[in-house]
């Protein structure tokens, strides 16, 4: 059997097809990034059909760069952003506009309408979720009830819903496999985590039409081919996962109290429960880890919304850098920020305050307040932001981690993950393939194709690359993260 595996990472901002061998080695990689589109205030679209002709392009480039045939890989795997939502016509493969994107906050009024704390607690009992616009179920709502005709097109079984993953598969099967894997369609609102299947009750609720779902399957399944003439031969697809939830298994987080933290645009923070499905009363997301033989592995989530962005907001915004890189210098300029916090709820605040109406703010500035400060500031409001996830785990009791796995572009600062370690007290350890998205993907390919024969096998092969022990006083860690408690309450708005 070939022995390389083809993972398709399709993320908000860019898509990318890396090649990896058996031992998870990388062969080859492309990648070209995704416009983004904001017809109105808090809106934002994709062009489904331009994902779908990038993936094409970079899966081309990908085995090119690798020298590979099709006939030379074992396997695909699908990785993809999550809850972004595609409605398209069964017949033509159109779809019927554009992708709504998991930020988009179109369905808010619509949400905050039909909030009532008891309906909050039906939902988190059947999905783990809370009624936020992040979330799919009102997004497709939203489409069926403003595009001309799609109801009743919906009703009579002519479109089709999926999130990204069902919409590439669906175009790489050439329409003969419309699917999806547990975990992204535990991310929709009309999953019910009990019965690990589409919930009548719920679909009601939101007005969705059962003709318009994927097939939920187990993240490592037959999940068809691709088309031959797409790529020379014919290659079957077999891993599937949401991208966090991938970056779990490309991180080896495959026992319970293991936590990955992913720092890119957001930070994404995912803790494997086992197969204990852990209710947060901390407004933490109860969701899947990953689903194999049947057998649901459930997480604790916490989402970030801003991480990398802050450093992106430095950058762009503000110009107080010149490259993201340039962070770790100015931070290392100064050994204190001497009170000065900067809370980057540029969007609201996401879990555990889960507050869109509040806005960011730069607190405690004196004369003395410069660059460095105002950089380092920043570095470490996601370091403040990370240890907020992992108290409001710790007061879901859950037993903290020995130590936290990094990935993500932000965990090649070396000076964020020194305080990180420092300020959550938990050694940080980064992986030498911090590619951990894809690799997951793959992984789950693998395993879906033959190539793995358990997960066991899979964790032999993550590798420590850094590092970093917590070594701060107790006495500063605790009046630095009281700082950032204080500063966090002057900026909420309930
Ligand atoms: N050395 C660095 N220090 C701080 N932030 C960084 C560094 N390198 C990259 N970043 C941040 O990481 C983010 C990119 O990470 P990536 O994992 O590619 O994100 P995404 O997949 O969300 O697009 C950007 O927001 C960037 O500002
Ligand atoms: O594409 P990313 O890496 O920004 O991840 C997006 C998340 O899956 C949204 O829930």
């Amino acid at each position: 059997m070939p022995h390389a595996i083809l993972s398709i990472d399709q993320g908000t901002t860019s898509t990318r097809a890396m090649l990896f061998d058996r031992a998870g080695k990388v062969l080859a990689r492309a990648q070209t990034e995704l416009p983004q589109h904001y017809p109105a205030d808090g809106w934002v679209e994709h062009d489904a059909l331009r994902i779908w002709q990038d993936t094409l392009a970079v899966v081309r480039d990908a085995l090119a760069g690798a020298g590979l045939a099709a006939t030379e890989i074992a396997a695909i795997g699908v990785t993809n952003q999550r809850e972004t939502t595609v409605v398209w016509d069964r017949q033509t493969g159109q779809p019927i506009h554009p992708a709504i994107v998991w930020q988009d906050r179109r369905t808010a009024a619509w949400c905050a309408a039909h909030h009532t704390p008891e309906r909050e607690q039906w939902l988190a009992d059947k999905t783990g979720l809370l009624l936020d616009p992040y979330f799919s179920a009102s997004k497709i709502a939203w489409l069926l009830d403003h595009v001309a005709g799609a109801r009743q097109r919906a009703e009579a079984g002519e479109l089709a819903f999926g999130t990204i993953d069902s919409w590439l598969i669906w175009q790489l099967t050439g329409g003969a496999v419309h699917a999806t894997d547990a975990t992204n369609a535990c991310r929709t609102l009309l999953f019910n985590l009990h019965t690990q299947d589409w919930d009548p009750e719920l679909l009601a609720f939101f007005g969705v039409p059962a003709s318009l779902l994927p097939q939920v399957q187990d993240c490592a399944a037959d999940y068809g081919s691709s088309l031959p003439e797409l790529f020379g031969a014919a290659i079957p697809i077999r891993g599937v996962a949401g991208d966090q939830q991938a970056a779990t298994v490309g991180q080896a987080c495959f026992a319970p109290g293991m936590v990955k933290s992913t720092y890119g645009t957001g930070c994404f923070m995912v803790m494997n429960t086992g197969s204990e499905m852990v209710r947060s009363r901390n407004r933490l997301i109860t969701t899947l880890a990953y689903r194999l033989d049947g057998q649901p592995t459930f997480a604790l989530e916490g989402s970030i919304f801003i991480a990398g962005a802050a450093v992106q907001w430095l950058r762009d915004a503000v110009k107080l850098i010149g490259s993201a890189a340039e962070s770790e210098k100015w931070a290392r300029e100064v050994d204190d920020t001497h009170g000065v916090y900067l809370v980057p709820a540029f969007t609201g605040l996401g879990a555990p305050y889960w507050d869109p109406q509040a806005r960011g703010a730069i607190i405690g500035l004196t004369r003395d307040s410069g660059i460095a400060v105002i950089v380092r500031a920043a570095l470490e409001s996601v370091c403040y932001q990370t240890r907020d996830l992992l108290e409001a785990m710790r007061a879901d009791g859950t037993t903290l981690p020995a130590a936290l796995r990094v990935d993500g572009g932000m965990a090649g600062n070396n000076w964020v993950m020194q305080f990180l370690a420092d300020l959550l007290d938990t050694p940080v350890e980064r992986p030498t393939i911090t590619e951990t998205t894809a690799l997951g993907a793959a992984y789950l390919a693998g395993l879906g194709i033959g190539l793995y024969a358990n997960l066991e096998e899979i964790s032999q092969l993550w590798a420590c690359q850094q590092h970093f022990s917590p070594a701060m006083a107790a006495e500063r860690r605790v009046s630095l993260y009281d700082g950032w408690v204080e500063a966090v309450s002057r900026v909420r708005s309930k």
